[in-house]
């Protein structure tokens, strides 16, 4: 418009027909030229041409710190092939699948990597063993992802899937082990089976502690819930004096861990199972997690210098993070005080539990010393 005005004031009538189709064709190439630039943008997203963006945050070598790529939130497509990414290392399994709007968590302008995978390794007991220990320490692994809650799958949610399950898993990259724990699953008969179904080549992690006090544990955790619990004698023993232990009650059942074992047996060889040392995982939780790592195939990098003795917790705690966040324990419901049981009580369990941890100690070739 302001091109026309001026035209009409500068030049004469005889020449504003020349005017008029010169206004005409430089609209007509405006035009042309915005739609050459549009049609390659379009093309450019298409073909998921967000490599330089991903390379800064995936320089060669930084395997995989980097779980988020930046994208410009207005060129982001839903799913894109990500074999432009240089290595292979910056590659996820297959695809690079971009969340939409399902996920309210993941900040403005990230995306995420990777895809859920069905779990490589499972902790499978014992239920107050340190499951929570092992698996919070072993997370701090770049090269560890692990669901986050206990997913009870192979026990009480089998009939929702494969797929159920493996949508409870954190998104991986290819050279990441997904992990979940399940302390319930060592004393299932029908878990053994349903994993080998999944995968032969699970690996699997039992935390081990003396049955007796594993027992008393468990009472005490019980008895946190529900106060009026017959006492510890009353559930452990049919007759106390003549020292019939009642194997029934859940709490003595759990520890007969050479029975629950050679269920395992038939579906998994003994060296596709790591046995952790719940007691050494306190005193030395640097020396149990080095046996963790390589039994995993990991490079020992949770070591010594990401631990330290809480004394107010009594247990040992994750050391803050260089980068920021506080130090960290477990929560109060691991390292409770646990109820006081006479001594007899203590000394018929220790007599009745010998000869299954003899053979225990004799199926996994190490003795774990519960005297
Ligand atoms: N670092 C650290 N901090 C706190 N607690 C620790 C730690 N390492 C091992 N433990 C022991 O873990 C016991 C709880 O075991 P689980 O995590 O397997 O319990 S559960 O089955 O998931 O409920 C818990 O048992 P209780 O002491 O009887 O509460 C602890 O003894």
């Amino acid at each position: 418009m302001a091109c026309a005005l001026l035209f009409n004031r500068l030049l004469p009538f005889s020449h504003r027909l020349t005017r008029t189709s010169v206004c005409f064709l430089s609209i007509f190439l405006s035009y042309l030229c915005y739609c050459a630039l549009f049609s390659a943008y379009t093309d450019m997203q298409k073909s998921g041409d967000l490599t330089p963006s991903c390379q800064r945050l995936l320089p060669d070598g930084a395997k995989r710190k980097s779980l988020s790529c930046v994208l410009p939130m207005d060129a982001r497509p839903s799913s894109v092939d990500v074999s432009r990414l240089k290595t292979k290392d910056q590659r996820p399994s297959s695809t690079l699948h971009i969340p939409r709007n399902d996920t309210p968590s993941a900040p403005v302008g990230y995306v995420k990597f990777g895809n859920k995978k069905l779990p490589n390794a499972i902790i499978v007991g014992v239920k107050k063993g340190g499951t929570r220990a092992v698996l919070e320490f072993i997370r701090i692994h770049p090269d560890v992802r692990a669901a986050g809650t206990e997913t009870h799958f192979f026990d009480r949610n089998y009939d929702r899937g494969l797929e159920w399950y493996r949508g409870l898993m954190p998104r991986t990259l290819e050279s990441q082990i997904t992990m979940e724990k399940t302390p319930s699953y060592f004393v299932t008969k029908e878990t053994p089976p349903r994993i080998a179904a999944m995968s032969r080549d699970t690996k699997l992690i039992v935390v081990v502690r003396d049955p007796v006090t594993r027992a008393i544990s468990d009472y005490t955790q019980t008895l946190s819930k529900t106060p009026d619990l017959p006492s510890f004698q009353e559930l452990a023993f049919r007759n106390q004096s003549l020292g019939i232990v009642d194997t029934s009650w859940n709490a003595i059942r759990i520890g007969l861990y050479a029975l629950h074992l050679e269920n395992w047996l038939q579906y998994f060889s003994l060296n596709q199972i790591h046995f952790v040392s719940g007691e050494r995982l306190i005193t030395d939780p640097a020396g149990e997690l080095a046996r963790v790592q390589d039994f995993l195939g990991l490079k020992r990098i949770v070591t010594d210098k990401h631990f330290y003795f809480n004394r107010t917790k009594g247990f040992p705690c994750l050391k803050k993070p260089e980068s920021s966040g506080s130090p960290r324990c477990l929560g109060k419901s691991k390292g409770r005080t646990h109820v006081q049981i006479d001594r007899d009580a203590i000394e018929q369990l220790r007599d009745f539990y010998r000869p299954y941890n003899v053979k225990f100690y004799e199926m996994v070739g190490h003795d774990f010393k519960w005297e």
